[in-house]
């Protein structure tokens, strides 16, 4: 051991210290009549050399007490201090190594997800100072140094002096820090992965595409305007996922909530031998497939779920039944239709109440009674004949030991909750997330906390938001962070679909409602000339007014699509319409759609038809707030707001240009909003 001594003078002027020596263990001093050692973890700070005239001191920091060696030349001091100081930066750097290396597997994962920040901070916390990683701590606590002060002596090994480095810049990182943490690895994944985003779609993606599939904080929203692209990114982030190998294919599931949407999600994965095996599922499919494999056995779907047809007809038969059971139900029924309906001769039309209150019975199951206070007196009678319909649908699913899809996504929820379903996904995409309701939220939000590390991902447009009626709830869109908490939401501000005459209306039109979240979009293709055009026809003459349209479509352009699209199925043009179109235009492919069916889909041209006011009109006109109104998710302030997205869905199907056929003694307040001045795109279309 080398031994550094005190002046030889020392002890003459009864100074104690006569010298020292460093074992693995910590300092040995050696005073006049006894020995002290001292262990490093004594040592609060690194050792502190003061300077005096002729001789040196060296005061270290003690937990007990701190102690001053003094009378040591210059040479000694100085060869003690060093030595003390590696010592004891050797000493913190084995104690903090372990956490070092917990921080760097934390670090290393990739984006410095708001998750794994927290649990960095959580190690700093417990393994530093327990209650005090603050670089300001007083120096009454049991170490008196500042991480971030600290200047680790040569001498150290690389790995020693990166440990305290690493712990020192923990300690001072603040939420600047992680943003730009997770800049870094943005850019470095962008720069690494080009290729994949160059070449995985017959285009190479955007900027802003690429950025939104390698952001990855725990729960992402990437909101985006219509024709961005949405579909391309998730496609796209799971390809870079595989690619960087942060997911093995079976770690990842795409959700949709169609089948149409999961089987061409599928399909485009296919086209990708890295993902060709990721899976796709619907939220039903998966809602079976945990109720299965948790329980051993497939569920029985009951068909009143499977087949709207078979419903209404089970709940035509029961009013029935009830009306022939009860007369006093019988008297209320037709008492309500009479006055609220339509005239009860000679006997209500039973299948038409029952396709009416269907999406009441499945909202009530949901969602339970609403509060008597809500209640205006005419809906609490339609209440009362209302939950006997629901009382007969729930025995008859218990009697058969059936569930429907309400039932799968509950019980699906509550297994997975109870650690009874293995999670095996680490990743899951949802696509159309502004149409998700707040069952199947929860269920997503079951499967993040079943597994450690899960994130989210999900793509959705709040403007598209049309499926209010069936539980949809757009505010899962809009207040993303607030449910699901540590979240970063990115955008797609570029459509591929409309050019910019159509964007202009479209945007404008669906802005109105301040409540949208605002977006700017740019466009790919441009116009000089208005796109969207009106044209004033005869409730009678829309037939013969989209058959001269096409034709003149057709004359102009060869092998284009067309859209004809309706509020209402019953406004589309029948089967034999539809046939004697495509014989008469061999060049267009014509297909017609509701409005709600064409979403997520696109042509060159759309023909809007049944634009007009009243009940079955655009919007539909509403006497007062129903009972449906009151158990769907909030209603929201301003007027019609799910029918003016619906609107904007339409008019964003169009690559090139819109058509709508406005009625013209009773036009839709739609129509009469974009005529009316405001909106320098809609054209008066003169044929
Ligand atoms: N980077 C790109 N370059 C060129 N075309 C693109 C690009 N990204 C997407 N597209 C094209 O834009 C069109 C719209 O894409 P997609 O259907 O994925 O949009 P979307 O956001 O899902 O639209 P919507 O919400 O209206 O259904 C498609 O024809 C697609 O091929």
């Amino acid at each position: 051991m080398q031994m550094f001594r005190a002046h030889w003078m020392a002890p003459w002027f009864n100074h104690p210290f006569i010298a020292s020596e460093l074992t693995p263990r910590g300092v040995v001093l050696h005073l006049k009549r006894e020995r002290h050692a001292l262990e490093w973890h004594e040592l609060s700070a690194p050792p502190k050399l003061v300077k005096g005239r002729r001789l040196y001191r060296l005061h270290l920091y003690c937990a007990q007490g701190d102690i001053e060696l003094g009378w040591l030349s210059k040479a000694v001091a100085e060869s003690l201090h060093e030595a003390v100081t590696l010592g004891w930066f050797r000493f913190q750097a084995a104690r903090i190594l372990p956490l070092a290396e917990q921080c760097l597997s934390v670090l290393e994962l990739g984006y410095l997800r708001q998750s794994r920040w927290q649990a960095l901070q959580q190690l700093l916390t417990q393994a530093i100072l327990p209650g005090q990683t603050s670089v300001e701590h007083s120096g009454t606590g049991r170490e008196r140094f500042a991480w971030t002060a600290l200047t680790p002596p040569p001498g150290l090994s690389d790995r020693e002096t990166a440990a305290i480095g690493l712990i020192a810049t923990l300690i001072s990182a603040d939420e600047r820090w992680r943003e730009q943490c997770c800049d870094d690895y943005c850019q470095q994944m962008l720069a690494d992965f080009s290729e994949v985003f160059d070449s995985l779609e017959a285009h190479p993606l955007t900027e802003a595409q690429r950025l939104a599939c390698v952001v990855d904080e725990d729960h992402n929203l990437v909101l985006a305007g219509a024709g961005c692209g949405k579909t391309s990114v998730m496609t796209a982030r799971a390809a870079f996922l595989v690619a960087s190998g942060q997911a093995r294919p079976d770690e990842l599931l795409l959700l949709a909530f169609g089948n149409e949407a999961a089987v061409e999600m599928a399909e485009r994965l296919a086209d990708q031998p890295s993902t060709a095996t990721v899976k796709t599922s619907t939220f039903h499919a998966l809602g079976l497939m945990i109720l299965a494999s948790s329980n051993g056995k497939t569920p029985s779907l009951s068909p009143l779920a499977q087949q709207e047809n078979t419903r209404i007809q089970a709940f035509a038969l029961w009013l029935e039944q009830l009306c022939a059971e009860d007369e006093a139900y019988s008297q209320q029924l037709h008492d309500w239709l009479r006055r609220h309906r339509f005239q009860v001769v000679p006997q209500p039309d039973y299948r038409r109440v029952a396709r009416e209150w269907a999406p009441l019975v499945s909202a009530l199951k949901l969602v339970g009674e609403p509060e008597p206070a809500d209640l205006t007196p005419a809906l609490a009678e339609q209440l009362n004949l209302v939950l006997p319909l629901l009382h007969r649908y729930q025995h008859t699913l218990a009697e058969q030991e059936h569930i429907d899809f309400d039932d799968m996504i509950e019980q699906a929820t509550e297994l997975v909750r109870q650690g009874r379903f293995v999670v095996p996904w680490r990743y899951i995409l949802v696509d159309e997330f502004q149409d998700i309701s707040a069952p199947r939220a929860a269920l997503l939000q079951a499967l993040r906390d079943a597994k450690p590390e899960l994130s989210l991902f999900c793509v959705g447009d709040d403007w598209q938001a049309i499926y209010r009626f069936s539980g949809a709830d757009v505010t899962l869109t809009t207040r993303f962070a607030d449910y699901f908490g540590a979240s970063r939401i990115t955008r797609l501000d570029k459509t591929f679909r409309f050019n910019n005459q159509i964007e202009q209306v479209a945007s404008r039109f669906v802005q109105r409602n301040p409540e949208q979240l605002p977006k700017t979009l740019n466009t790919h293709s441009r116009s000089n000339s208005p796109c969207v055009h009106v044209l004033p026809v005869d409730s009678n003459s829309q037939l013969d007014a989209i058959s001269r349209l096409l034709g003149q479509i057709a004359a102009e352009q060869a092998e284009v699509s067309v859209y004809v699209l309706a509020r209402f199925r019953f406004s589309l043009p029948d089967n034999a319409q539809l046939a004697a179109w495509h014989k008469r235009f061999p060049t267009l492919k014509i297909a017609v759609q509701t409005l709600h069916g064409a979403k997520g889909k696109e042509a060159d041209h759309v023909i809007m038809l049944g634009l007009c006011r009243g009940k079955y009109g655009f919007p539909p006109e509403q006497n007062a707030t129903g009972l449906l109104d009151l158990l769907l998710p909030e209603v929201e302030t301003f007027p019609h707001a799910e029918e003016r997205r619906l609107f904007y869905v339409g008019l964003t199907r169009a690559r090139q240009q819109v058509f709508l056929l406005a009625d013209q003694q009773i036009p839709s307040p739609f129509v009469k909003e974009l005529t009316g001045g405001g909106y320098p795109g809609v054209s008066r279309w003169a044929g």
